[in-house]
């Protein structure tokens, strides 16, 4: 233990330099402040400047601006604690302890971002920089120079502890003080709130490998719950951006999480770390316009996953519009010619078989048809032995204003949410679906798209990607005197200056894919839409996987990444999430289904076991009540319950009067990648009942919790 005195004085030395850091900042502050001024200004001067130099002061102010606001983004971000960490390195004259002796190298401060004095002299060195590298790679092993590594801890501007490591103990200077208890297991039981925290103070050396791997190719990172993998993978694309950002920061990093939950909870890692530049969407948010959330039971989910559903909806927008007129009648030169139903199908038929997107056929559609009627004419004027211009007639109906009313209703423009929609009709689908979808599947579908007041699920987001790509974009309406430039006007520039992305964008540079084991084929179709050129980092544990057909899956998957050949693996096996006792009984539940070495190590014990209840169906609701305001006692930050998907309302009903912030409920699929500090898993039978792959989101469920644990249940099966 410390000397308070000691570790008072430690302190103190580093409150000095972090008050050096802030005293700095406000001025960096000040000169981008005065910059965006000065760019405001040069607009309002351009106004009344010829028109060439207009332009190109345009130019400039937009410049001077965005950087600007850049600048002043990254200032203003949310630090918690903008200094973290020093490293005190080896001197032959022995390293000095307080951070300006002329006896010692100068010890480097680390940092979220980089800062350097008035003098270009650095204050903080940015955590990504080959210079901070030592921070989390030295070991008492492999020092790399480093005598002394100090996690500093501060509270906005107020340095509250330091914690050191000594990594070459002979080399410890005389004046040099070793302070702390151990910085990362001091973060890990500390209480945890409503948003995921960065771990960049204490990222651990294995998962400091991954975040600085290279970023080319596809870097895939498995490991069991709580081994940081969500953490890593964001550090990893802030890392990217840092040091690649030429090649990656201006087309873009996107994040992919399972809900929209998650990507909440993530959602202020990266800004925390000053980067504000990546997209983060949830699987249900990725086509543009659409935000689903609603999760389909597990058996619907996994046809509308399916690869099979490619056939379904390539055959289903062939199929007749149910609104498109099934007879056509135009009267050319006197005569009434007629299409009936089946030769405008086999009209139809003919033009979709030439292949090509039928909102891109139009015109096609429209010679077709005049083929036919052609054909029709023909037909009459054989049978009167009269003579006839077919040349003629195609090119006269083909001007005629009945012949295009008729072409618009009868080859409409077509749009996703319609086609998908199409689906709700069993017969329609049974003919869409023939030998590929069961008569089960095939009413499962069918009755899941009749009612469509709840909205499109998460699943469906997907088929309607498929559709959009399938179908090809609907015509442009072209407004008259308006010209369509390919880049974005200045006016058509996102909050941060940056020019505005085109709908449905397809070139980011690194898209990093969490929870990727519950990713289905055809939303791995969506995703690898988006990343046609990427690079990517994939995420994921097989163990915790919900997705019943992973073969299908892992096909789809490396289609996604097309012919990236680099690829790397990396394993985390550390669990910093569970305490031992909780994962112990998590790692019973699922051990028929894992190997060994699938499973982490969690190696903080707390001395308090997870507690079983055997509980009444009939009076659920009081025992889940008084399990959560006993939790909620015992616990200092968030609390879930978890409960299967069927159940959330219900369970949600039976809380309603406990108004205590802290508390969550969630259902089994949206619980994935959570963690709260103490969990109520309720009936946890009906969570193996409702998956398809059963014990697996059991373990899911059972692995969320930080400090404590409590599970209702009505039946023992569960348990092995
Ligand atoms: N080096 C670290 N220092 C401090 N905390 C850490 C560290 N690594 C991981 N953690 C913490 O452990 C918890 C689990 O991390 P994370 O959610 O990234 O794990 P995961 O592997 O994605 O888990 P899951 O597979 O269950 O979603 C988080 O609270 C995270 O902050």
């Amino acid at each position: 233990m410390t000397e308070p005195r000691v570790r008072r004085a430690e302190i103190a030395i580093e409150q000095r330099h972090v008050d050096r850091v802030y005293t700095r900042l406000a001025e960096l502050r000040a000169q981008a402040e005065a910059m965006r001024s000065k760019g405001y200004e040069i607009g309002h001067g351009a106004q009344r400047e010829a028109v060439f130099e207009q332009a190109s002061m345009l130019f400039e102010r937009d410049m001077m601006v965005f950087h600007a606001n850049q600048t002043l983004q990254t200032l203003d971000a949310e630090y918690e604690g903008l200094v973290f960490g020093r490293l005190d390195l080896v001197d032959q004259d022995g390293a000095g302890s307080d951070g300006t002796g002329p006896d010692g190298r100068e010890p480097v401060y680390v940092g979220r971002l980089g800062i350097r004095d008035a003098d270009f002299d650095n204050l903080v060195t940015d955590w990504r920089a080959p210079a901070a590298a030592a921070f989390y790679q030295a070991t008492a092993e492999e020092p790399m120079d480093v005598v002394r590594r100090r996690v500093i801890r501060c509270s906005g501007q107020a340095v509250l502890d330091v914690d050191d490591d000594v990594l070459m103990p002979d080399a410890v200077p005389e004046d040099m003080r070793v302070v702390g208890e151990g910085a990362l297991l001091a973060a890990l039981g500390r209480a945890r709130g409503e948003k995921m925290r960065d771990i960049v103070a204490t990222i651990q050396r294995e998962q400091d490998e991954v975040i600085r791997a290279p970023w080319r190719g596809v870097t895939e990172i498995t490991g069991g719950p709580g081994t940081g993998k969500t953490a890593v993978a964001l550090h990893r694309a802030a890392f990217l951006l840092y040091r690649h950002r030429r090649q990656l920061g201006r087309a873009g990093v996107l994040v992919i999480g399972p809900s929209g939950v998650f990507t909440n909870y993530i959602s202020r890692v990266l800004p925390s770390m000053g980067e504000t530049n990546v997209e983060l969407r949830a699987l249900g948010q990725v086509l543009d316009g659409v935000e689903a959330t609603r999760q389909d039971p597990a058996p619907l989910a996994a046809i509308k996953g399916s690869l099979r559903m490619r056939k379904v909806l390539a055959r289903v927008l062939r199929d007749t519009p149910p609104d498109a007129p099934t007879e056509m009648r135009i009267v050319y030169r006197g005569e009434v010619l007629r299409l009936g139903a089946k030769e405008l199908e086999r009209v139809r038929r003919r033009v979709h078989t030439q292949g090509g997107p039928p909102n891109r056929s139009r015109v096609r559609a429209a010679e077709t048809l005049l083929e036919a009627l052609a054909d029709k004419a023909e037909e009459y004027a054989e049978a009167d032995g009269r003579s006839m211009d077919r040349a003629e007639l195609i090119t006269e109906l083909g001007e005629r204003i009945d012949f295009h009313r008729f072409l618009v209703v009868w080859w409409p423009v077509l749009y996703p949410a319609e086609v998908l929609g199409w689906l709700g009709d069993e017969r329609r689908l049974a003919r869409a679906a023939k030998q590929v979808l069961d008569p089960t599947e095939v009413r499962l579908l069918a009755s899941s798209m009749v009612d469509r007041s709840k909205g499109w699920s998460v699943a469906d987001v997907a088929l309607l990607d498929e559709l959009r790509v399938l179908l090809g974009p609907p015509p442009k309406r072209r407004r008259r005197g308006r010209i369509e430039l390919d880049a974005a006007p200045v006016r058509d520039r996102d909050g941060a200056g940056r020019p505005a992305r085109p709908e449905h964008y397809d070139e980011y540079s690194h898209i990093v894919v969490d929870e990727a084991q519950d990713i289905s084929p055809m939303q791995w179709r969506m995703v690898g839409r988006r990343g046609r050129y990427a690079s990517w980092t994939v995420v994921g544990d097989p163990v915790q996987s919900s997705w019943p057909d992973p073969a299908e899956a892992a096909l789809a998957r490396d289609a996604a990444f097309g012919a990236r050949t680099a690829r790397r693996r990396y394993t985390l096996r550390t669990n910093y999430r569970n305490s031992a006792e909780i994962f112990d009984l998590a790692a019973r539940v699922v051990a028929g289904h894992a190997e060994a070495d699938e499973l982490p190590n969690a190696v903080r014990t707390t001395g308090v076991e997870p507690r079983i209840e055997p509980i009444d169906p009939a009076s659920a609701a009081d025992a889940v009540r008084a399990a959560v305001g006993e939790m909620l006692g015992a616990v200092e930050g968030t609390v879930g319950v978890i409960c299967a998907m069927s159940r959330i309302g219900q369970v949600e009903r039976w809380l309603s009067g406990q108004a205590d912030e802290r508390l969550k409920v969630v259902g089994s699929l949206d619980a994935k990648g959570l963690e709260y500090d103490g969990v109520v898993l309720v009936e946890p039978t009906e969570l193996i009942e409702e998956s398809l792959t059963g014990r697996r989101v059991l373990y899911v469920a059972l692995t969320r919790a930080t400090q404590r644990l409590t599970v209702l249940a009505s039946t023992p099966d569960w348990l092995p």
